[in-house]
């Protein structure tokens, strides 16, 4: 009987995903002020410092990064691609593979622009920003392919898609708590992405705490599992991680826009058992 209502509720939550629409998302959650580069306490710059510490402290390396439930956005490997050379994005839908595909092709016509990012991160860097064009030749070089992925699945890619050794790192950001109906769905997908790591390597976690709803367009609420920090550790804990650092940024008011009802974003660094 749980197995079904676990069914259904995954279901549930694929429908809602069908009228997930990448440009306003871009809109809602990668313009200012959540991604305003002048502000510290703006959501996106403190994103990119905790990956940028993370990727470059010396403990983090290999050959293939692959980044869970990349959805229309690539902040998330601006500062792996300098580390690793193989990575691989992955969504759950087409117009997000299809939005990531443009830019990496650079065909134009993205829904955004990442020049701010790609400025800000050569910056974290010590790079003059002008480096940015040096980065985007960069990352267009290291992303080997954008592939589907389901995290609901015990097996979330295809066959092959990374070695059967695991990859070397994953990172993966609001994606988890955004696509479980509770939190024991959550803890399962946790499980299965594990499954995609090898053992001693590093899983960089981003996520929303004490959200329940987002909108992923105009009227398209989709609904989240609230996390505390200690069912996040706990999790991890449940499925064969080792917490190295956990980071926990809370909202300011002007953060709170209406497109989410998130008080707080984790940062975590684990290491696989
Ligand atoms: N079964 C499935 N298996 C795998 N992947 C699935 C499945 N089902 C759906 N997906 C895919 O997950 C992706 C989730 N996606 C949106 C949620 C983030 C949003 C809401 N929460 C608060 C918050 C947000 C964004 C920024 C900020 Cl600052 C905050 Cl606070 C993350 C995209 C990217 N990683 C990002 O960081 O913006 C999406 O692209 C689906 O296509």
């Amino acid at each position: 009987m749980a197995e079904k209502r676990a069914e259904n509720g995954v279901a549930a939550m694929a429908a809602c995903y069908q009228r997930f629409d990448p440009a306003a998302y871009l809109q809602y959650n990668y313009t200012p002020p959540r991604a305003d580069f002048d502000r510290k306490d703006s959501i996106v710059p403190w994103k990119l410092a905790c990956l940028h510490r993370a990727f470059t402290e010396g403990d983090v390396n290999g050959e293939l990064l692959v980044d869970i439930g990349s959805g229309p956005t690539l902040y998330q490997v601006l500062s792996g691609c300098e580390v690793f050379n193989q990575v691989l994005l992955t969504d759950f839908l087409e117009v997000n593979r299809q939005e990531l595909r443009r830019w990496v092709r650079d065909e134009g016509s993205c829904n955004l622009d990442w020049t701010p990012y790609l400025q800000y991160v050569c910056k974290l860097e010590g790079r003059r920003p002008s480096a940015w064009t040096e980065k985007a030749v960069k990352l267009r070089k290291v992303i080997k392919d954008i592939l589907p992925i389901d995290v609901h699945r015990p097996q979330p890619m295809a066959p092959g898609a990374v070695p059967s050794a695991g990859a070397d790192c994953l990172v993966s950001c609001f994606c988890l708590e955004s696509v479980s109906p509770d939190l024991p769905a959550f803890t399962r997908a946790l499980g299965h992405i594990g499954k995609l790591l090898r053992p001693g390597g590093h899983l960089l976690l981003i996520g929303a705490l004490g959200e329940s709803y987002y909108l992923g367009g105009p009227g398209v609420k989709i609904p989240v599992v609230p996390l505390n920090e200690a069912q996040v550790c706990s999790s991890l804990k449940e499925t064969g991680y080792t917490l190295i650092r956990l980071e926990v940024y809370t909202l300011p008011q002007d953060m709170r826009v209406g497109v989410d009802d998130v008080t707080g974003v984790f940062f975590v660094k684990a290491k696989k058992d």
